[in-house]
């Protein structure tokens, strides 16, 4: 892909979708991640340093490095930058809560991903902004987000961008090195990477869905790439369980009751 000419589009399609909104600026959850720093970089090409405020969100137990690297973007981008510690949240969420069993990781963690969407959107309110999307295409088509929580946004800028997409990009953009090397992270709990959870490197991801996609056969996709073919059948299988996070809620049709 030309990278500078993608970059380009992306950068259009955020001043105009806000420009037809009729609203200024945005706010972005900076995480120490690539997808929000990129976002971040980019938004700020359209909307100009004074129109962004990035808000890092930890917990107690995440690591200082990430906060600097947060940092250092909102720095970079001379941007405002807010930090807001949801631990407290998180404890009252649980503590209020009746009946609740102990929770697995990953429902934890979803409440995480919709907690940091809650305060950017108060920000948002607040502020008469919008609230932008870190998704990127192979998080998209794999549902790899929680839904309305880090899905929960009002702009996807990078989601027609695969994660090694996202890379090349924010390697030309010259984002922070400790970003560009880091590996993908959700997060959600101590020592979670993307990579761990989905079972296959992002590299061999991107490698398949683009043809299957495109029709091309599983098996031939496989031998072509390298890429198993039980790897292929289990990003499918993600594929097709998250095909409601991709569409709006179906609504219960009672057109057949109402006269014309
Ligand atoms: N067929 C269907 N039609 C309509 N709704 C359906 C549904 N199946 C489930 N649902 C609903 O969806 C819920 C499950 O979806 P959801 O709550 O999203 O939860 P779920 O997909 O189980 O988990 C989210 C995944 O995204 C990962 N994640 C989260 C956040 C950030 C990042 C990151 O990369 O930064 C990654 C996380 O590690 C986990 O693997 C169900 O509880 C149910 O409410
Ligand atoms: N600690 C955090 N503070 C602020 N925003 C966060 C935090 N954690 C997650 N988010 C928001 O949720 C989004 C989804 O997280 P995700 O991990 O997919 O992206 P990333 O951290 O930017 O990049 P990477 O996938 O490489 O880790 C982030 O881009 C960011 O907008
Ligand atoms: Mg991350």
């Amino acid at each position: 892909m030309e990278m500078e000419k993608a970059k380009e589009i992306i950068v259009d399609f955020i001043s105009k979708k806000l420009e037809e909104a009729g609203i200024p600026g945005a706010v972005v959850g900076i995480s120490g991640g690539i997808d929000s720093a990129l976002v971040a970089y980019l938004t700020v090409e359209a909307l100009g340093a004074e129109n962004v405020m990035g808000i890092h969100m930890p917990e107690d137990s995440t690591p200082e490095s990430e906060i600097n690297d947060a940092k250092e973007v909102a720095e970079r981008l001379g941007i405002d930058f807010k930090i807001v510690n949801i631990s407290d949240i998180l404890a009252t969420y649980k503590d209020t809560m009746p009946d609740i069993e102990e929770a697995t990781a990953p429902v934890d963690g979803n409440l995480k991903a919709r907690v940091r969407m809650s305060v950017l959107y108060y920000y948002a309110n607040m502020l008469g902004r919008v609230v932008m999307g870190t998704g990127n295409k192979t998080e998209i088509l794999l549902g790899y987000f929680t839904k309305y929580g880090d899905g929960g946004v009002d702009l996807e800028p990078i989601g027609d961008l695969y994660k090694t997409e996202v890379r090349e990009m924010s390697q030309m953009l010259g984002l922070p090195e400790s970003i560009l090397n880091k590996a993908p992270s959700a997060g959600l709990w101590e020592g979670q990477t993307d990579e761990a959870d989905l079972g296959v490197t992002y590299e061999n991801i991107d490698k398949v869905l683009e043809p299957i996609l495109a029709g091309e056969g599983h098996e031939r996709v496989s031998e072509r790439t390298g890429v198993p073919l039980e790897d292929i059948s289990s990003l499918l299988r993600r594929l097709r369980a998250n095909i409601h996070k991709r569409t709006t809620p179906p609504i219960a049709d009672l057109d057949e009751l109402r006269e014309d």
